[in-house]
């Protein structure tokens, strides 16, 4: 970690223009009423207990505590004037009576709208200071093209990513006109300004209560993301016992739904204060990245709307439809349970378990008719209904889930080394070095040079083969050799490649834990019947 001190010239503008908005990392009581804003006692909006930092291995720029902080104590304070939200967007007046001709725009479109009618201002929007430091590049799904979302090798995964595509270019072409009305020049009217804007707007906006699409919160969107259920990420191993926790999360969610998210963020708008209020999630010790829950999301979404995934997500999970009965000889659900599978949500947790609602879907479809109408309500309350029946069970979840395994175009061995080839690739300040080893490959040498870790010869010929098969389709793809001389192309597309590489990694991993989990109780059962 790196701080970057808040009188560094980088920042020092920012700070003192958030200073100047009201914003503070200040305590409640320093804080000082001048006018009709609220303005902390120094010129600089950080320094009591944040500073702007750089955590390379988690989210990059972010923010550090500057002391030891405690467990829910108010650590920054953005006042609603320093947000950007569709209502600063309607204080434009300009801005206001082309919106107001144009109905059909969602709040998504008008904070987006905004952001590059305050971008197109320059240094005379209020929010200047603010923009200039936002990031230039975003990894969401929104910018994956068809070879990346195929690279997915998932069937709704590759659909989410086409739809998000699909969703942004529609969004642009409805929203276009209005960017034209407003007389911005025409480099804020392009897709790509479109796809930039829409994705700052994806992965930086918070909740407010007046709007859905949420609002642009200065600083406040300096926080990196931990995810809600972090400690068990932490303690997620292949014991059949680790999941209690999740499962807790589990059933907590079937349940409260949205609620869950809500109670699971530690900040939000505070009417009283009239202001966004951020709140260390745990004790901080100084120099420490303080972390911020945006709420609960598996993998995919982290992709969609944010562009990042996390080592362990302890909150990712693989959608798995339950058997039907026919598999197991047996008649057709009754019609209750049938509502139950229409309304409840089926999936592998992070650590391979089936969710609470799977197990018991899966247990009512291997009962025996006669067994379901009399014990059904068992499983329903997450008991077993007989050692037989958890047999075919977990037979059919590991039988399941090596068929989905089997039908994936790669191995996870393959994926891994694809992962460090980018991964040293995207690392290495040579763009010469990376152009080489491309041509290199692309007239049929194999070299795998310095830059790239030695480590990959100790995996076998067939995986390195297929690996570099991967890497000279991926080169054929459309794009990619215009782009081969520029370095920063090629890093991007890199990135979002590793990106679906990891992806589907992380997949392949719940499926593979969900086989030795599977394995595992069914070694347990035939234990228990031959003790019988
Ligand atoms: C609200 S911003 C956080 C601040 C951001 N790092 C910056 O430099 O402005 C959210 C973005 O930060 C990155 N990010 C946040 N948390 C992360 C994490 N735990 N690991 C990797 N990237 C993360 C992602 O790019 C995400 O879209």
């Amino acid at each position: 970690m790196s701080i970057e001190s808040s009188s560094d010239d980088q920042y020092g503008e920012l700070l003192a223009w958030g200073a100047s908005m009201g914003i503070t990392d200040a305590p409640l009581s320093e804080q000082k009423t001048h006018g009709a804003g609220q303005i902390g006692l120094s010129s600089l909006c950080l320094g009591h207990c944040l500073c702007i930092a750089s955590f390379p291995a988690a989210g990059g720029r972010g923010l550090a505590a500057m002391r030891d902080l405690s467990e829910g104590e108010l650590i920054l304070r953005v006042p609603g004037q320093a947000l950007m939200s569709s209502k600063t967007a309607r204080q434009d007046p300009r801005l206001k009576k082309i919106l107001d001709s144009f109905p059909a725009l969602s709040s998504s479109q008008i904070l987006t709208i905004h952001l590059l009618s305050e971008i197109a201002k320059g240094s005379t929007s209020q929010w200047y200071a603010y923009l200039v430091h936002l990031p230039r590049v975003h990894h969401t799904l929104s910018y994956f093209c068809s070879f990346e979302a195929e690279e997915l090798q998932e069937d709704d995964a590759i659909c989410t990513a086409k739809s998000a595509a699909q969703k942004a270019y529609a969004d642009w072409e409805a929203a276009r006109p209005v960017i034209l009305k407003m007389g911005l020049s025409h480099r804020f009217a392009t897709l790509k300004a479109w796809l930039w804007a829409a994705a700052t707007v994806s992965s930086r906006s918070l909740h407010v209560p007046w709007d859905e699409a949420g609002a642009l919160c200065p600083i406040g969107d300096f926080f990196n993301y931990a995810p809600p259920g972090q400690h068990e990420a932490n303690v997620v191993s292949d014991s059949p016992h680790s999941s209690e926790k999740e499962q807790q999360l589990d059933d907590e969610q079937s349940g409260f739904g949205l609620s869950m998210r809500e109670r699971l963020r530690d900040g939000g708008y505070d009417t009283n204060l009239g202001a966004y209020c951020f709140y260390a999630r745990q004790q901080y010790k100084k120099g420490q990245q303080v972390l911020l829950c945006y709420g609960q999301y598996n993998d995919l979404e982290l992709l969609e709307y944010y562009g990042f995934l996390l080592p362990h997500n302890p909150n990712n999970m693989v959608y798995l439809l339950p058997p039907d009965p026919l598999e197991f000889g047996h008649s057709n659900l009754g019609a209750s349970s049938q509502h139950l599978a229409c309304r409840t949500r089926f999936h592998l947790m992070a650590n391979g378990n089936p969710s609470f609602s799977l197990l018991a879907a899966m247990r009512l479809s291997a009962a025996s008719p006669a067994l379901r109408k009399s014990h059904g309500y068992h499983a329903l309350s997450g008991q077993q209904l007989s050692i037989e029946v958890d047999n075919d069970v977990y037979r059919w979840l590991s039988e399941k889930c090596q068929k989905l395994l089997a039908k994936f175009p790669t191995i996870s061995q393959e994926d891994i080394v694809l992962v460090k080839i980018l991964s040293a690739c995207c690392d290495s300040n040579g763009s010469q070095t990376v152009s080489a080893f491309l041509n290199e490959l692309s007239k049929g040498r194999k070299p795998f040079p310095d830059f790239i870790d030695k480590d990959l010869l100790t995996y076998s010929p067939t995986v390195l083969e297929n690996v570099i098969k991967q890497l000279l389709q991926m080169m054929k793809v459309e794009g990619f050799k215009k782009g081969f001389s520029d370095h920063t192309k090629i890093a991007y597309a890199f990135e979002r490649w590793k990106a679906a590489i990891q992806w589907r990694l992380s997949h392949k991993a719940v499926l593979e834990r969900c086989i030795q989990y599977s394995n595992r109780k069914l070694l347990l059962l035939n234990k228990e019947l031959l003790d019988r």
